[in-house]
């Protein structure tokens, strides 16, 4: 058990709750085929619905500190290149002739056909060696990807951006496994494949499953025989699904480390979750434990994996080029003034419109200062002028604070209009809702960071 320490036992606080009984009955089931696999639940860890994540784990009967074990897989029980490998009649239905190297499939697609591969062996016959871990999956999902025609029209360019770029991925992926499996029929149904099963709803499905809940795997600690696959792939083959793990929510107050470990026994390995640091000292048992999926902002979170944080302390506000573009568009002051494209051209052709952002503590990044004060504020548009300007001593930026506060009122204002045009919809899906209260949450934060940075225009 470690350093993990065992607390009398405590009642669950009335607003966690248990899950609904068929999640439950999943739930006993795949506990049940882990610890055949070896899983000790050392930690006695539970899944239970909390009121700010809903489904989330904790332990009902042990405290946890820094330095604690939150809990030890043995790597049998994942998902990994090496399950894929081993099973022969996955394999079987992608034929190594038709391979074609200018059009590879990434790992994460792979593990998607994986999914719908055991779920459809699930539907059929039952005889799904993961029936009990597709049970306890979401059946659906709340990133803005989801959102509905009328909802996306009210979403703003930097989202929508996001969401174009994965439609993109996912339809190029989809194509390809199309190409692979698409004129074959299932043997046990005879069903055709992307056609009547491995749908492209199916394929949406699965594809965010794998982005929402993957692990980070070093897979050359596993023994893989990588041939089958190796010349499909795109890219590494660096994650892995974990079953029951994957329940653990994330939290910007922690830090855990994740790594695979010899196991205790000497056989095999384990994929160990620790606990580095906690926003308390100690948290008892019913309390919610979380890990960290990273250091990610706020349009991360609800691109890749469907919420966000409120006051997330790795969020930032990101600014694009064509925001500065409207701005200047929609002020009348500066609509008034004319603006050399050589300026514009030189931002661009210098990629200084990457990384334009304002932060809560450190205010406006250095590539947005240098923008604001090429555009605003100096008069020569040569290359060779331009160039000492942006990449010579900062100290000679004039003061952009005027323009800098400007941008961010103008992106409050915006951002409100998305968020009332959404609300006047008659109704929102999930993906929507989420959304309109991500945009809130920006509203608010560049609210804190004008009142904090940008005092003197008010
Ligand atoms: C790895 S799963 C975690 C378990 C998940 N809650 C479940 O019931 O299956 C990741 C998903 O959990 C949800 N999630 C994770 N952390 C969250 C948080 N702090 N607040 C709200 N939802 C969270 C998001 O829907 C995310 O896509």
């Amino acid at each position: 058990m470690g350093r993990t320490h065992r607390s009398r036992q405590r009642r669950a606080p009335k607003s966690i709750t248990h899950p609904a009984d068929h999640e439950l009955h999943s739930l006993h089931v795949l506990y049940g085929q882990l610890n055949g696999l070896g899983w000790r639940n050392e930690t006695q860890l539970s899944a239970l619905h909390f009121p700010q994540t809903r489904r989330g784990l904790c332990s009902k009967r042990q405290g946890f500190r820094a330095g604690d074990e939150l809990i030890r897989l043995p790597a049998d029980c994942l998902i990994s290149i090496s399950t894929l490998e081993s099973d022969e009649k996955f394999k079987a239905l992608f034929n190594k002739d038709l391979f074609n190297k200018d059009e590879r499939l990434s790992f994460q697609a792979l593990v998607a056909c994986y999914l719908m591969h055991q779920q459809h062996l699930h539907d059929t016959s039952k005889q799904s060696a993961f029936s009990a871990y597709l049970d306890t999956l979401p059946r659906s999902y709340t990133m803005p990807y989801f959102c509905i025609k009328s909802e996306l029209q009210c979403l703003p360019e930097a989202l929508l951006e996001r969401i174009v770029a994965q439609h993109r991925q996912l339809s190029e992926n989809y194509q390809i496994i199309k190409s692979l499996v698409g004129t074959q029929q299932c043997e046990c149904c005879g069903l055709l494949y992307c056609e009547d099963i491995w749908t492209l709803a199916d394929y949406k499905h699965a594809y965010f499953t794998v982005n929402s809940r993957s692990v980070y795997l070093n897979p050359r600690l596993l023994k893989a025989e990588r041939s089958h696959f190796q010349s499909l792939l795109s890219g590494n083959t660096n994650l892995a699904l974990a079953p029951f793990l994957d329940l653990f929510n994330h939290s910007d107050s922690v830090q855990t480390t994740a790594e695979l470990q010899l196991s205790k026994s000497g056989k095999g390995h384990d994929y160990v979750l620790v606990m580095e640091a906690a926003a308390k000292p100690e948290l008892q048992p019913y309390e919610q434990l979380f890990i960290s999926y990273g250091a990610l902002p706020n349009l991360k979170l609800l691109t890749d994996y469907g919420f966000y944080l409120e006051r997330n302390t790795h969020d930032f506000f990101e600014f694009s080029l064509a925001d500065i573009e409207h701005f200047i568009a929609q002020n009348r002051k500066t609509s008034s003034q004319t603006y050399h494209r050589n300026i514009f051209k030189f931002i661009r052709e210098h990629n200084l419109y990457d990384q334009m952002f304002v932060h809560i503590d450190d205010g406006c990044s250095h590539n947005l200062r240098v923008v604001l004060h090429l555009i605003f504020k100096q008069q020569a548009y040569f290359p060779n002028i331009l160039n000492q300007i942006a990449f010579g001593d900062a100290v000679q930026f004039v003061d952009v604070q005027p323009e800098l506060s400007f941008l961010v009122a103008h992106k409050i204002s915006e951002y409100r209009d998305y968020v009332k045009a959404l609300n006047q919809l008659s109704q929102l899906t999930e993906s929507g809702a989420v959304a309109r209260d991500y945009l809130l949450e920006c509203v608010r934060y560049l609210r804190d960071f004008e009142s904090v940075h940008c005092q003197s225009s008010e």
